[in-house]
């Protein structure tokens, strides 16, 4: 992206430490349900993320992306394998310091404005609240959406709304960012956008990227593209 560092950014500490590893998956498998009706969504699955992954998760619907993003955020448990986080023992959960998820699906909190969700958990670290919002703010804009941030969530569109989840998740400063289809329902030039604030936030903060795309113009952005198929790990590249 042209142009300077997200002020949201940019505000928080710099961390200019050496590369870290954040999430170790050892043979991490998750599997839902039992017997005739079990799915196996992710098998096997070893590999590493470190502050200075850009990575992008390719496969075909079903492949277990989502399901690899949410166990790699700690958000959901493997029931094979393992997986670990060296930087936070007790894994990165609940803390939106450590980790962000930019989900699929709406995530915003439906009585809160579009600042004010993206200001909550600046709020929650104890941030005062004018300076939380003067960075939710600027974070709203730096995704062109800055016109909007006193809509309410159901007056936002799709893509809107995910632009909103993008601004929160890096606005909050984590040091590890996974981002589902964030440019899912998106035109070009928007989510282009959205894929500079994440390398520049991912950049800034130390923090390690893994965006799951369909869409090999986003895959192509990000240093690795990694595959997956039937919950497997095909390649990585
Ligand atoms: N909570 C769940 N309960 C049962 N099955 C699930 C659950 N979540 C995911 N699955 C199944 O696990 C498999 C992998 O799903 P997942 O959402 O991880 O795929 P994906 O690659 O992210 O797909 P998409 O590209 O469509 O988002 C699918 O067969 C799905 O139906």
């Amino acid at each position: 992206m042209t142009g300077s560092t997200p002020s949201s950014v940019r505000s928080s500490t710099s961390r200019q430490t050496p590369v870290e590893t954040l999430v170790v998956c050892e043979a991490a498998g998750r599997t839902f349900g039992k017997g005739n009706v079990a799915v196996v969504a992710v098998h096997e699955v070893s590999c590493t993320i470190t502050s200075t992954s850009r990575i992008a998760l390719l496969g075909p619907s079903g492949s277990g992306k989502s399901t690899l993003l949410q166990l790699m955020a700690g958000l959901d448990q493997p029931t094979s394998g393992t997986i670990a986080w060296p930087a936070w023992p007790g894994g990165p959960f609940q803390d939106p310091s450590r980790a962000g998820v930019i989900f699929q699906g709406l995530s915003l909190i439906p009585g809160l404005t579009a600042a004010e969700n993206v200001a909550f958990p600046l709020l929650l670290q104890g941030v005062e609240d004018r300076e939380a919002m003067s960075r939710a703010r600027g974070s709203l804009a730096l995704l062109d959406i800055g016109a909007l941030g006193d809509k309410l969530p159901d007056e936002l569109s799709g893509g809107q709304a995910q632009r909103v989840a993008t601004a929160r998740v890096v606005t909050s400063g984590p040091r590890l960012i996974f981002a589902d289809e964030p440019t899912g329902q998106l035109d070009h030039v928007s989510g282009e956008r959205v894929i500079d604030v994440l390398l520049e936030a991912a950049a800034h903060l130390g923090a390690g990227l893994v965006v799951s795309t369909h869409d090999s113009t986003v895959a192509a952005r990000l240093d690795e593209q990694w595959r997956m198929r039937d919950g497997q790990l095909v390649v990585t590249t």
